[in-house]
């Protein structure tokens, strides 16, 4: 069966949620949700954003990637990406480019790699101020090890990342589209 799973990758603000909202509503592509032991953010709410675990319960489910930031343990889980792929055979997922290196060495083909960048970094404290984060978070995660890694498509990646420039939205619309009638053709 060709089914595949979009992963959205890329730096903090770049979009990769919105392009997976967007998967969603057009495409009815549905989200892997991850998950993490970090605590919900406001708004945030379990088994929407992420299922949020605590350590033990984390460690019950069977990962296909994990991670550590900042002593909090983020993982997708084979039986969260069963549970997309039961409702469709075109699916998504947001991770960090660490994630997104896995899927593409443990899923080859199976895994649309979509790496979202932007023009200008500067675009990137002004979207995630207006999305109401609290800017001195935005700061220390701009000032980041993790955001200096996400700055530019990692090594291996190149040749097996799609590189979207979403600076202008529509342009961003049209090019995902392009992506997705390319894999539903294959
Ligand atoms: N092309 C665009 N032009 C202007 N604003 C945009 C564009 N794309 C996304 N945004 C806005 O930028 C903000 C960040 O986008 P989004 O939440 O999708 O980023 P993200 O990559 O998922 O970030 P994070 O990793 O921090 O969760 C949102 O408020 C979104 O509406
Ligand atoms: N490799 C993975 N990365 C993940 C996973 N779930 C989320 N993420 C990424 O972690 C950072 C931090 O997320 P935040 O919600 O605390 O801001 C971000 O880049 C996410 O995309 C995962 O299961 N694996």
């Amino acid at each position: 069966m060709n089914r595949k799973v979009f992963v959205l990758t890329g730096n903090t603000g770049t979009g990769k949620t919105t392009v997976a909202n967007y998967l969603n509503e057009f495409f009815e592509m549905p989200k892997v949700i991850t998950h993490t032991t970090r605590a919900p953010r406001e708004g945030e709410v379990d088994q929407v954003d992420y299922y949020f675990e605590t350590e033990a319960s984390f460690k019950q489910n069977h990962y296909l990637e994990s991670v550590t930031y900042s002593n909090y343990h983020y993982g997708s889980s084979h039986e969260g990406l069963a549970r997309a792929w039961e409702k469709n055979p075109f699916i998504t997922i947001v991770l960090d480019t660490a994630g997104a290196i896995t899927y593409a060495q443990e899923l080859g083909d199976e895994a649309v790699i979509i790496y979202l960048t932007v023009s200008e970094e500067n675009d990137l404290l002004t979207r995630l101020e207006k999305r109401g984060d609290d800017v001195t978070a935005v700061k220390e995660r701009l000032a980041s090890q993790e955001y200096q890694r996400d700055a530019a498509l990692p090594d291996a990646l190149r040749g097996v990342a799609h590189v979207v420039i979403n600076d202008d939205w529509e342009t961003t619309k049209e090019e995902i589209n392009q992506i997705v009638k390319q894999v539903v053709q294959e």
